[in-house]
């Protein structure tokens, strides 16, 4: 029998979501769920579905099977209101390229006017980090203006909830640091969750409560990057010089070891360094074992965080 969805924290909640293209199956029965104002990263190889299945859940793709909710409706049955909630900005979206970039803006947020307030247009702009571009055409917008325009679509009806398809594919350094900081004061200051994909990361550690990978058309891996990073090595690599020597060591509790290193040589230890595993590293691990054939779930140790 299936779980009943009573809690109302709950904004997304996918079970065994599959999804075939012709006689491609490339959803094989994806789980997991998200909580209000959770910023979520979605991982996994090219290919893994990570686009399919947010087209999924933001009701433009029709699912082979599986049950999923967003927001407390399946997203095959979502009408305007729902629609309004969510905010989405897909992988290539080059629509508009004859507006300008105030004038969409505000075009776009008067859809919104009928369920809530939309946002303030010269405040979204500045937000984006556009605010000198507002009078171009999105056309003539350089590719990481562009995409900043993209963001700006997404957000402009203050969704609840925000899907992110590779947000910031060709965003400059400061670009980039704008968005991250972005994405925090929308979790923070308005509780928007978040479900975004990435390749880079760097950017998913700093951005997310909680990282799923997708590989074999199934979550393999649910949990903040700290937890993902246990499951994979319990060990951490310690470091250090003593008499011009370097030393390396694999301990499972760094903290007894260096302190035990430290009681035995004291000021002789230099050049310490204690490393756990990080999120590349995990990510490379997990994603191998899917690959090496060791992805039956029972047998994986991350298999309590997908309960
Ligand atoms: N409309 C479609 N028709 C047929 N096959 C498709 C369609 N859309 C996607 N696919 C296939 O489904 C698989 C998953 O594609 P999807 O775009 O969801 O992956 P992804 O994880 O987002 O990949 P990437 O990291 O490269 O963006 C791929 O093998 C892709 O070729």
């Amino acid at each position: 029998m299936s779980r009943q969805i009573t809690t109302t924290d709950t904004t997304l909640d996918v079970r065994d979501l599959r999804m075939s293209y012709g006689t491609t199956e490339v959803l094989k029965g994806a789980t997991f769920s998200a909580r209000k104002g959770e910023v979520i990263a979605l991982l996994g190889p090219n290919g893994a579905g990570k686009s399919t299945t947010i087209e999924i859940l933001e009701g433009f793709r029709m699912r082979s099977g599986g049950e999923v909710e967003v927001l407390g409706t399946d997203p095959a049955r979502g009408d305007e209101t729902w629609r309004s909630r969510l905010g989405v900005v897909l992988q290539s979206w080059r629509d508009h390229g004859k507006w300008r970039v105030r004038e969409l803006l505000a075009h776009l947020g008067e859809y919104y006017a009928p369920y809530r307030e939309p946002r303030d247009v010269d405040e979204l702009i500045a937000a984006v980090g556009l605010t000198e571009h507002g009078h171009k055409r999105a056309g003539q917008l350089s590719g990481g203006q562009r995409r900043r325009l993209d963001v700006a679509i997404g957000i402009v009806g203050r969704p609840e909830l925000l899907f992110l398809d590779e947000p910031t594919v060709g965003f400059d350094p400061q670009a980039r640091r704008d968005f991250h900081d972005l994405v925090h004061r929308l979790a923070d200051d308005e509780n928007t969750g978040v479900l975004l994909t990435t390749h880079d990361l760097d950017e998913a550690e700093k951005l997310a409560d909680r990282i799923l990978i997708l590989a074999g058309g199934r979550v393999v891996a649910d949990g903040s990057a700290d937890e993902l990073s246990r499951q994979v090595a319990s060990e951490s690599e310690i470091k250090w010089t003593r008499d011009g020597q370097r030393f390396v060591h694999a301990a499972a509790d760094a903290t007894a070891f260096v302190r035990g290193l430290f009681a035995q040589y004291g000021d002789e230890i230099a050049d310490l360094e204690v490393r756990r595993a990080t999120l590349e590293d995990t990510y490379m691990e997990m994603v191998r074992r899917f690959e090496s054939g060791q992805d039956e779930i029972t047998e994986l140790p991350f298999q309590e965080a997908l309960r």
